[in-house]
């Protein structure tokens, strides 16, 4: 399977497109707002989420609740652009600066001056309008078609907030995956542990209040993928490779961890390892996790677990020095509308990235045009791994 996505921040709209979606897959419309809904929700965001509504359109490659196997376009309305029809218009405007709103002084931390540099646009409006977190939203669509597919597969996902501004989350032991997903729905910052909530939101609030941002941990959370998946015998059909490259391409994401991750560098390989047991009924499986369900770019059957660092949101109210690009003069930086904490939308936003690698793998593994092939084929190789 593979995605694109189309799209400018305040333009009309954000459309995608996913390929090798197997034919016959169920697939409602509902599959993917509950996503797209709850991208937008969390404490921290901005005021551009109480303008949209993010619900899709399927344009095509589903029928009366099935997938068809053809080419699935869907799209989400920018309701802001009407308030931008001028500034983002497709026709010719006179050189007038003001319908523009031209950016000239670019934002330490965003897109702003290397996108400029690189396209040569002197309106650095225009490299914002497309590097903007706005696309997360098509990215989320595609996700969630992987993920209803993963669901019909048997296999759950879910993504939370572990970490805001170094105040951490305590583990909690024993929680089921639809326990995680309840109360991480129900939180406003996604985070599983009530206790640090408050202080979670308390930060973000401060953060505002001092024109600041703040960025935290995620936590993806995935039961049911079997052992295999994946591969070691080329780099680029490694997994966690795979899964890695997506999560550091989320907006603002800087770093990766499976499992007990950069942990493992202060630790003995005893302290690291999984220890192999096996029973009649469930064939293999590890002692523990703390590799966080990948060995040598494969699946180990344990639980997926991986961790993503978003750093704080680029755009400041009390901005960063800058230069402005016209006149080369020092300048504070460009104010843009803006978040002062995305982290809980984040982990919505990486939930269905990690997804999206899952199923494509998947697909990958057990080639199918049909999806009750390729559900027959993970079922059958789970019953061979099991009596392996
Ligand atoms: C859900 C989400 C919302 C974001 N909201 C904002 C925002 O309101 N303002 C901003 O400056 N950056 C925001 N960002 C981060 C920028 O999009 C990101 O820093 C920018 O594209 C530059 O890319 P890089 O940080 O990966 O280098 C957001 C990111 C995500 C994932
Ligand atoms: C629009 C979304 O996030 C946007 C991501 C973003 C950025 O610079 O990344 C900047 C802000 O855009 P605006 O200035 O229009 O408010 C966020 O609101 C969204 O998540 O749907």
């Amino acid at each position: 399977m593979r995605y694109l996505t189309a799209g400018e921040s305040h333009g009309k709209q954000l459309t995608t497109i996913i390929e090798g979606v197997p034919a016959n897959m169920p697939l409602l419309p509902d599959d993917i707002n509950e996503s797209t809904l709850r991208r937008q929700k969390g404490h921290g965001r901005g005021r551009r989420m109480k303008i949209e509504k993010d619900l899709i359109d399927i344009k095509s490659g589903v029928r009366h609740g099935y997938t068809l196997g053809s080419p699935i376009a869907l799209v989400v309305n920018n309701d802001d652009f009407k308030h931008w029809t001028d500034i983002m218009g497709e026709n010719p405007i006179e050189d007038d600066e003001e319908i523009r709103r031209i950016l000239s002084r670019p934002r330490p931390g965003h897109a702003d001056l290397n996108g400029a540099l690189k396209y040569g646009h002197r309106d650095m409006r225009n490299v914002l309008e497309r590097s903007s977190a706005r696309e997360t939203a098509a990215r989320v669509a595609a996700g969630a078609v992987a993920k209803t597919m993963l669901r019909h597969l048997g296999i759950e996902i879910c993504g939370y907030v572990k970490e805001i501004a170094g105040i951490q989350a305590k583990e909690i032991e024993g929680l089921s995956i639809k326990q995680k997903q309840e109360i991480s729905e129900e939180s406003p910052v996604r985070v599983l542990d009530s206790e640090v909530e408050q202080k979670m939101m308390d930060a973000i609030d401060q953060a505002k209040k001092d024109g600041d941002s703040i960025g935290g941990v995620c936590e993806v959370y995935v039961e049911g993928m079997p052992a295999g998946i994946g591969s070691y015998v080329h780099y680029d059909r490694k997994l966690d490779g795979k899964v890695a490259g997506a999560v550091m391409s989320i907006n603002a994401f800087k770093g990766v961890e499976f499992g007990i991750g950069f942990e493992a560098a202060r630790r003995n390989g005893s302290e690291v390892h999984d220890e192999i047991i096996w029973s009649e009924e469930n064939g293999y499986s590890r002692r523990t996790n703390r590799l966080g369900g990948f060995e040598g770019g494969m699946t180990t059957g344990m639980p997926i677990v991986v961790k993503g660092v978003m750093k704080p949101i680029p755009t400041l109210y009390k901005p960063l020095k800058s230069v402005d690009i016209e006149t080369k003069e020092p300048f504070n930086a460009g104010v843009e509308r803006s978040d002062s904490c995305a982290v809980p939308a984040a982990a919505v936003v990486m939930e269905h990235i990690v997804a999206f690698e899952l199923a494509n793998a998947l697909t990958e593994q057990f080639t199918s045009d049909q999806f009750p092939q390729l559900k027959k084929a993970l079922d059958d190789y789970r019953e061979e791994i099991r009596c392996f």
